[in-house]
């Protein structure tokens, strides 16, 4: 898989970067696939929802609004995730049960961490353009994630 220098390297500004500076925590540092999008404030019923059905390579993006206040995806959830198929997860907001998110063989990038529980309403919207980091992360947009950053590649 081609990491993210060489992508801008091939596609220059028609690649887009997220310039949000978003951290590594899961156990697998490059991966790729469509997008899935989510966005959700503090509440994770949502999010889990979509990481327990199939993934199918896919990664899902969640732009929590950039809150760290609340986590909205520990070993649990991450391991739906991995269970189920998803090749990563890119939150724009906070995960917990850091020490065992790296051991899990998945793509997971947050902003932080905090040990704080999210809400379970289910309140937020999927397969919406979400929008982060001057990023726009269209649903079945192709994303790849590595140390460097998240680039999503132009449409075909
Ligand atoms: O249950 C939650 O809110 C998230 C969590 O801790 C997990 O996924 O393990």
């Amino acid at each position: 898989m081609t990491n993210t220098a060489d992508l801008y390297d091939e596609y220059g500004e028609r690649l887009q970067s997220c310039d949000t500076q978003l951290r590594q925590y899961g156990g697998t540092a490059l991966f790729s696939g469509p997008a899935v999008t989510v966005t959700c404030f503090q509440d994770n019923a949502l999010l889990k929802s979509v990481l327990s059905e199939p993934g199918e390579g896919r990664v899902l993006v969640v732009d929590g609004g950039g809150s760290v206040h609340t986590a909205l995806m520990g070993d649990i959830i991450a391991g739906l995730a991995v269970d189920n198929g998803w090749s990563g997860v890119i939150i724009n907001g906070a995960v917990r049960d850091v020490a065992a998110l790296r051991k899990l063989p998945i793509g997971i990038k947050a902003v932080g961490s905090n040990p704080r529980k999210s809400a379970k309403t289910g309140a937020g919207e999927r397969d919406v353009v979400v929008e982060f980091g001057g990023c726009r992360f269209t649903p079945g947009a192709r994303v790849v994630s590595d140390d460097d950053g998240v680039v999503v590649l132009p449409s075909a």
